[in-house]
């Protein structure tokens, strides 16, 4: 009876042990939740049993910890007589664990009401130890509500964080989940639904507490009535002790109900957060919204731009479409095109193909005609040697030297130049037609000619040397007038400032070059001079002054006039230019009024060339004079005396010779003066007979020199032949020339004959009696080899 009503005063307001670790999993105690969590049905009918179970442990029925309940239930005796295995299985801690409060309650109350009864109040020390247990189990769930309430405020931080972590959830889903701002709307709601309910389980606690707190003193009254009698004076300590009791039970309410306030508090403190929460979602929420709204209004303008770029697209897909068109068309055109271009080409590929048979047999009558090139060219030098017959033996170049410079607006005598040949000079005392004279030459070259153009007329006659024939070449005029720059060309002369010299030789290599599959040149070079009538070699070794040397009158065309002058083999131009460099170092010279370094002496190259003909084995001969003759001015206005003067005269007798051999040639007088001076003996055999005579006529053009000009000019008129006086009947008079012409060559080709003659004689003779002219040993000086 006393157990179960201290198990009354006692029962399920304090949670076991269990109930604090592992929520709703013990029986006997609801699991434990936050006040804010909303309870599920299973959980809601779980709590309302166990609110049951509690009111009948008030009852003395069983529970859901039964057992556990039966063990602490004695009923039939004393504590004190309590058997020791049944006090041992009490304090085992399983049990003390798992027995309901009210029943340790009840248990103390009963082992303190024992020790009132008994007379020394004493208690069995296994039973008190017992009682030590199980206060000290009461003990420990007091404490664990203490921690079980700190735990809910943990778990109400935890909530909060909870909340902080959906609110940033929430936040992500910026989107707008409506279902999750719900939840944390309808939250708050459940709490406050919950929270009748917590108040509605706080009044059935304070009705049952008043119905213990009645039952208790009924039991007391009861008690106090029964044992009156007995324990008067202990009734009163029971009471003390009772009110002890109900003390503690008192100030362990006034815990609970703190709690509860704190737990409200909390509640409150929560339901504000919620609120502040909801306050800032919402306006997160507002936030959302402009945001949405602005995301509208971004599509909106984004559909219209689409919209007009959509337009513009479609735009240039027309304008691409109809370009394709357009090119499309081209495209066909092209074909056509490419078509008939095609066509066009198979067209010309055909007369191509008929063109190059029609070239076939063109080519092939060029090689038949190649294959007689070599009997051509023999004919063509048969004729180009005809025509030079025919042209005369003595040809004669006027050559124009221009002013020096420093002579700049100096007048000149030369009013024109005829393509013809023509010169027309003027006399400076005579102006107008009166003073000007007309000459005609082969050729007249002006100031602007260059060494070039003025070797290129003369080739053809270095061509004749390869040939065998004797060829002179000599500059005459007065002193400064040109002679050495035509003949040799200016000091240290670059290549295209040559002279004929140069060219001359030059040109020679090349040619025998050209020929050498058909015949084989050897070329030696001597180089004199004439000085005061004296014949000087100027290849000599010799130092001291120069040998006098004897010239021999020889008619053959392949004798030396000068058999003591040294004879050089040349190889190359570059031997030819080091050895006439040489030579006219050695040269006579010095200065006079006219000229400052004049030539006073004639200077000849004489190049003698020697050609076997491959094929037949016989050789031909050839010779080359190259002549600077010394210059032509009166003596009277060099202004020279002594020496020099006499020098002049040696120079204008011989020159004067020179002039009567050419006008004996010309005149085809039977007697030609060569004898008269050494330099018409020395070129004896390049003047008249097979001879060819190239005359350079040089002419100063300043009118100070007009008078040595004009006489110049008459000289070499008189060379040419041709006269060119007042205009004569045209007609008569050119057939008459034609006549004299023809008359002219008739005789000229009988001479020639005359003189082959003569020359086969003399081959035989020589044949007889010297060995060399077979083609083994030939008489040239250094040729002979
Ligand atoms: N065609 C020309 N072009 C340029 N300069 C020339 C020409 N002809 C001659 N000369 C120059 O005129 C000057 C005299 O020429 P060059 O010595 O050849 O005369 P020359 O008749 O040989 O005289 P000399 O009889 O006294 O020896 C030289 O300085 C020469 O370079």
């Amino acid at each position: 009876m006393a157990n179960s009503n201290y198990e009354n005063q006692s029962g399920g307001n304090l949670s076991n042990k269990n109930s604090n670790t592992t929520a709703g999993n013990v029986p006997g105690d609801a699991p434990l939740r936050g006040p804010l969590t909303p309870l599920s049905g299973e959980e809601r009918r779980k709590a309302s049993s166990d609110l049951k179970n509690q009111q009948q442990s008030t009852t003395g029925l069983h529970h859901g910890g039964h057992n556990f309940h039966e063990v602490f239930q004695w009923k039939q005796g004393r504590y004190a007589d309590l058997p020791g295995a049944k006090i041992s299985e009490m304090m085992k801690s399983n049990s003390l664990d798992n027995a309901p409060t009210q029943s340790l309650l009840s248990v103390v109350n009963g082992i303190l009401d024992e020790s009132l009864d008994r007379k020394n109040g004493e208690i069995p020390h296994r039973v008190a130890c017992l009682l030590r247990k199980v206060v000290q189990e009461i003990e420990r769930r007091i404490s664990t509500q203490a921690d079980h309430l700190r735990t809910q405020n943990n778990l109400f931080k935890i909530r909060e964080e909870k909340y902080k972590s959906r609110i940033r959830v929430l936040e992500t889903l910026a989107a707008g989940n409506g279902e999750e701002i719900k939840i944390v709307t309808v939250h708050p709601q459940q709490t406050k639904t919950e929270s009748p309910k917590v108040e509605e389980n706080q009044k059935v606690e304070e009705k049952v507490k008043d119905k213990r707190e009645s039952v208790k003193e009924t039991d007391k009254h009861e008690i106090h009535e029964h044992e009156t009698s007995k324990h008067e004076i202990d009734k009163q300590a029971i009471k003390q002790e009772t009110e002890k009791h109900i003390r503690e039970i008192a100030s362990l309410k006034q815990e609970l109900e703190m709690a509860k306030t704190i737990h409200e508090q909390q509640c409150l403190e929560m339901q504000k957060e919620t609120e502040g929460v909801k306050a800032g979602l919402q306006a997160r929420l507002n936030e959302l919204e402009s945001l949405l709204n602005d995301s509208n209004n971004r599509v909106k303008e984004l559909k219209t731009s689409a919209k007009s770029k959509c337009q513009s697209w479609s735009m240039k897909v027309n304008n691409y479409q109809s370009f394709m068109d357009s090119q499309f068309h081209a495209m066909r055109d092209l074909r056509f095109t490419s078509d008939a271009i095609k066509q066009e080409l198979l067209k010309t590929q055909k007369s191509y193909f008929e063109e190059f048979n029609l070239l076939e047999v063109k080519l092939k009558a060029l090689a038949d005609a190649a294959g007689n090139y070599r009997e051509v060219l023999n004919e063509n030098r048969k004729l180009f040697n005809e025509i030079q017959d025919l042209r005369g033996n003595i040809r004669v170049f006027c050559r124009v030297r221009p002013f020096l410079p420093g002579q700049n607006g100096k007048q000149t005598i030369v009013e024109s130049i005829g393509d013809n040949g023509q010169l027309v000079v003027t006399n400076p005392a005579k102006p107008g037609k009166e003073g000007q004279k007309t000459f005609k030459f082969n050729k007249v070259f002006g100031p602007a000619a260059t060494q070039g153009e003025v070797f290129a007329d003369i080739q053809p006659f270095i061509q004749s040397v390869v040939d065998g024939y004797n060829v002179c070449i000599f500059a005459y005029g007065q002193t400064g007038s040109g002679k050495t720059y035509t003949m040799t060309g200016p000091n240290d002369a670059t290549e295209e400032e040559w002279g004929v010299n140069f060219r001359a030789l030059n040109n020679l290599f090349k040619i025998s070059q050209n020929r050498r599959s058909t015949f084989q040149y050897e070329v030696g070079v001597q180089v004199v001079e004439i000085y005061n009538d004296q014949v000087r070699d100027l290849l000599s070794n010799r130092t001291g002054p120069a040998k006098k040397m004897g010239v021999t009158s020889i008619s053959q065309p392949n004798g030396l006039a000068v058999p003591d002058a040294s004879m050089h083999p040349v190889l190359s131009t570059t031997d030819v230019i080091d050895l006439i460099n040489l030579g006219f170092k050695n040269r006579t010279v010095s200065a006079t009024a006219l000229n400052e370094r004049s030539s006073r002496s004639h200077s000849i190259v004489t190049v003698h060339v020697r050609g076997k003909d491959l094929k037949a084995g016989n050789y031909i001969y050839g010779n080359l004079h190259l002549v600077d003759l010394a210059g032509s001015e009166r003596v009277d206005r060099s202004e020279v005396t002594g020496d020099r003067l006499k020098e002049a005269q040696h120079i204008n007798k011989s020159l004067s010779s020179l002039g009567d051999v050419i006008f004996a040639l010309a005149q085809k007088s039977p007697h030609v003066p060569y004898r008269n001076s050494k330099l018409t003996q020395v070129l004896q055999s390049s003047l008249g007979g097979q001879a060819k005579t190239l005359m350079f006529v040089q002419l100063n053009p300043d009118v100070t020199s007009y008078s040595e000009s004009l006489s110049t000019l008459k000289f070499a008129e008189r060379v040419s032949g041709v006269e060119l006086g007042a205009a004569r009947s045209s007609k008569e008079g050119k057939d008459v020339k034609e006549l004299m012409e023809q008359m002219a060559s008739l005789k000229d080709t009988i001479a020639k004959k005359d003189e082959e003659i003569e020359r086969l004689h003399l081959l035989k003779d020589l044949k007889n009696g010297y060995p060399g002219v077979d083609g083994e040993q030939p008489r040239t000086g250094s040729l002979r080899n």
